[in-house]
């Protein structure tokens, strides 16, 4: 089978979330999350399933680790849980979770994998949500002395640090529209949580510098804006919602600035904090799933802007269009938007879900995913061809795992985990990215 082809120094990887795999939510001293209370909360999750034990990560991590070595992986992309380290978001921090990392973070450098580590990945503490979560400036500052502990336990061993996984979907689907934790539905009311994550970002960036951390970057979600329509109110709306979904967490990170259309939702004085959020990056990691389609308002919607699917494209067991093109075209905008401000890219997630299930042999027929990766690799290649600095990609995800409020129905790992066993089987894909990752 032919691959694109990579330069041998490419950085190939996987990527997980704590909540998603780990488990053991009650476990060593860690406190709550929002989304601890919110798969306890009627209605919000599917099936009214939770996370309490997931992928059981925090029990089987060597087991998860043997895996990664047997891919072949230079790294692997994991999550802090805050509410393990500083059970209520603030203060001296839980040793038991400091070691539970400490742990894990050692096993993997043993293993040959470099550890990309990302401080926060949706699961605030419950105790600052109390306090009003990212709507409240002082989360920021909390947030930096949280990465000003971990700096200091772990900046010798982490190749890769990323503050904040996707400031977007926490601000849009939890804040925004409520479908995720915590469940608020503030509207563009919601974007003040975007800017205090933003502030986060620059402030842990300084924290984590200043404990002399190697390479630091982000994990922001971005997908280019495809309009529905030729009308010139849906031109107009498609710029709108690009400013809303991807320049709102580029731009400030990248040039130091906010786009127009966003100013008047943002905290008074907003501006002051520019400098702060505009640190000087080693990476700009993208995760790409799929384009975004849109057209004008219709009548009463109080929003600039419709959502509308992209069409006529074969599609997920989770409802994405499966369109490799989009993660060139949205590099290769990205470059024309950012040029020399754009630093080198990282491809923090991509990745698809299927309902793969053990077959009569016992192994895991899973095509649908190799093609998915073999088109979004062709797809970078290309962008990479066009000029754009790709220096790694990672796959979303290493397991199966809990996808939020659509709980473990959707299934995104190389690995398929039964949850009654917590047997790990590798997939088709998971040999078929072994052999590119070993260029075998
Ligand atoms: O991109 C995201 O939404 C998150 O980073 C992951 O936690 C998801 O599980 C994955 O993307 C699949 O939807």
């Amino acid at each position: 089978m032919n691959y694109p082809t990579f330069p041998p120094e490419f950085l190939w990887g996987v990527s997980t979330s704590a909540f998603q795999i780990e488990g053991a939510t009650a476990e060593a001293g860690r406190g709550p999350s929002i989304w601890d209370t919110f798969t306890a909360t009627d209605g919000k999750i599917a099936r009214g399933e939770d996370a309490k034990v997931a992928a059981d990560h925090y029990h089987r991590y060597s087991e998860d680790i043997a895996l990664m070595a047997e891919l072949g992986v230079g790294a692997y992309r994991m999550s802090t849980a805050w509410p393990r380290i500083q059970p209520t978001g603030t203060g001296k921090p839980n040793s038991d979770g400091l070691a539970f990392y400490d742990k894990l973070i050692d096993d993997v450098c043993a293993a040959g994998i470099a550890p990309a580590v990302t401080l926060y990945h949706w699961d605030t503490p419950q105790a600052l949500e109390d306090d009003g979560g990212w709507l409240n400036r002082d989360t920021a500052h909390h947030f930096a002395e949280y990465a000003a502990i971990l700096g200091e336990r772990f900046a010798d061993r982490v190749k890769l640090w990323i503050p904040l996984n996707e400031p977007m979907v926490m601000s849009i689907y939890g804040y925004g529209i409520g479908e995720y934790a915590p469940g608020r539905f503030l509207l563009l009311d919601a974007l003040p949580t975007a800017h205090h994550q933003n502030l986060a970002h620059g402030l842990a960036t300084q924290a984590l510098r200043a404990a002399g951390a190697e390479s630091i970057g982000t994990a922001n979600n971005h997908s280019p804006i495809w309009p529905a329509d030729e009308d010139d109110k849906t031109e107009a709306a498609k710029t709108w919602l690009d400013a809303l979904l991807n320049r709102t967490f580029a731009d400030p990170v990248l040039l130091g600035t906010y786009p127009e259309q966003i100013h008047p939702h943002l905290p008074e004085g907003f501006a002051d904090d520019l400098s702060t959020i505009h640190q000087p990056l080693d990476f700009y990691g993208v995760n790409y799933y799929e384009p975004q389609g849109v057209a004008a308002p219709g009548e009463g919607n109080p929003l600039p802007f419709e959502l509308r699917p992209v069409e006529g494209y074969p599609m997920t067991t989770n409802d994405s269009p499966i369109v490799p093109q989009g993660l060139r075209e949205l590099l290769v905008s990205f470059q024309d938007r950012y040029r020399e401000h754009l630093p080198p890219v990282y491809i923090t997630e991509n990745g698809c879900s299927f309902a793969d299930a053990p077959a009569a042999d016992g192994q895991v027929h899973d095509p649908e995913r190799i093609d998915f990766l073999d088109g979004h690799l062709r797809a970078l290649r290309e962008a990479m061809n066009a000029g754009v600095d790709v220096r790694g990609y990672f796959v979303w995800s290493l397991l199966d795992n809990f996808e939020w409020s659509k709980g473990y129905a959707p299934r995104f790992g190389l690995v398929h985990v039964d949850y009654e066993t917590q047997r790990r089987t590798p997939k088709d894909s998971f040999a078929w990215y072994r052999k590119l990752v070993r260029h075998e």
